[in-house]
């Protein structure tokens, strides 16, 4: 068994290094190879879980911060043959630790690799990028990422939701055109976030009805929001009933495109960075990606 180590020295105030020998002495007694390789720059990490794929690995982790496990999902992806992904979160959101349950504290996660289990989970693609947790156009992912992280623990969804509501209100609604499963919608609207799990944007269980291996896109567009319904909205989130509000259109579906109807240019997000103008075309593809989770 191989695995390999992609460690970002510049993540969590440059203390991943720290956890190196730690991370390696819990893998020892599965891994009969244990390699490490150290980012400098961008794609870094992309290209040393791309290469791990195709040289055999069973395991790659990345101990960085969701820049360094986005751009390690983007190297493993793409192969037909994938290592398993694990994970010890060094970021300030770390989205997908969140989303799985994978101990946020980095000694906690190294712990967690002595008992773990893989777990299959879906992706999504959008245009040429893949992403595990949310693709969304308007300003509240940006919002929601700069919540601070004590905000977070104390409050929870609620914190998220607070953070994402200002933004939401002072956002301009734009005209989109959806097309899935045959059907095209015109629809006017403040946010679009089309995820694969519960924790959209780091909601947490905002929305009940998502499952990370459900093999399901959940598109949840908000109405044109002021602060009189943005009020109404707030009880039904915070108990994960979004989608039964009434500014809120919520369905499920396998790919969709979403173009822009009048405004010229819109970008997106894409788990937490920067991604690609619209029009974007997204599909999710199920169980995908093989995570190391709790045994439990
Ligand atoms: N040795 C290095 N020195 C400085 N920057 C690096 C180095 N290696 C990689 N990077 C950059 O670090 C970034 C990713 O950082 P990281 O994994 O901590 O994610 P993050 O999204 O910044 O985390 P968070 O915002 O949650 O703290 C990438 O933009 C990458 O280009």
């Amino acid at each position: 068994m191989k695995a390999l180590i992609i460690l970002n020295p510049s993540s969590g105030k440059e203390k991943a290094k720290g956890y190196e020998e730690k991370l390696v002495e819990v893998l020892k007694p599965r891994y009969d190879e244990i390699n490490i390789k150290y980012t400098k720059k961008k794609n870094d990490a992309k290209n040393f879980a791309y290469e791990a794929a195709n040289e055999d690995y069973d395991l790659v982790i990345s101990l960085g911060g969701d820049g360094t496990v986005n751009e390690t999902v983007n190297g493993i992806a793409p192969n037909k043959k994938r290592p398993a992904l694990g994970i010890i979160p060094m970021g300030t959101v770390n989205d997908l630790a969140r989303a799985l349950d994978i101990p946020l504290d980095p000694e906690e996660a190294i712990d967690m690799l002595k008992d773990s289990k893989e777990k299959e989970i879906d992706i999504g693609m959008v245009n040429e990028r893949y992403f595990t947790n949310v693709v969304s156009v308007g300003n509240i992912a940006k919002a929601v990422h700069e919540v601070e992280s004590e905000e977070k623990s104390k409050l929870g969804p609620l914190a998220y939701f607070i953070a994402g509501t200002k933004e939401v209100i002072n956002s301009e609604d734009f005209l989109v055109k959806l097309k899935y499963e045959n059907k095209l919608s015109e629809l006017k609207i403040s946010l679009l976030a089309i995820g694969l799990s519960g924790a959209l944007a780091g909601f947490g269980d905002f929305l009940k009805e998502a499952k990370p291996d459900d093999g399901k896109l959940h598109v949840l567009a908000i109405k044109s929001l002021d602060i009189g319904n943005a009020l109404k909205i707030l009880p039904s989130a915070v108990t994960g009933k979004i989608t039964e509000s009434e500014n809120v259109i919520y369905f499920t579906t396998d790919n969709i495109n979403v173009r822009l109807v009048e405004h010229e240019e819109k970008e997106s997000d894409i788990d937490g960075e920067k991604g690609p103008n619209l029009p974007l075309d997204i599909k999710v593809l199920p169980k995908h990606l093989k995570v190391m989770i709790k045994n439990s």
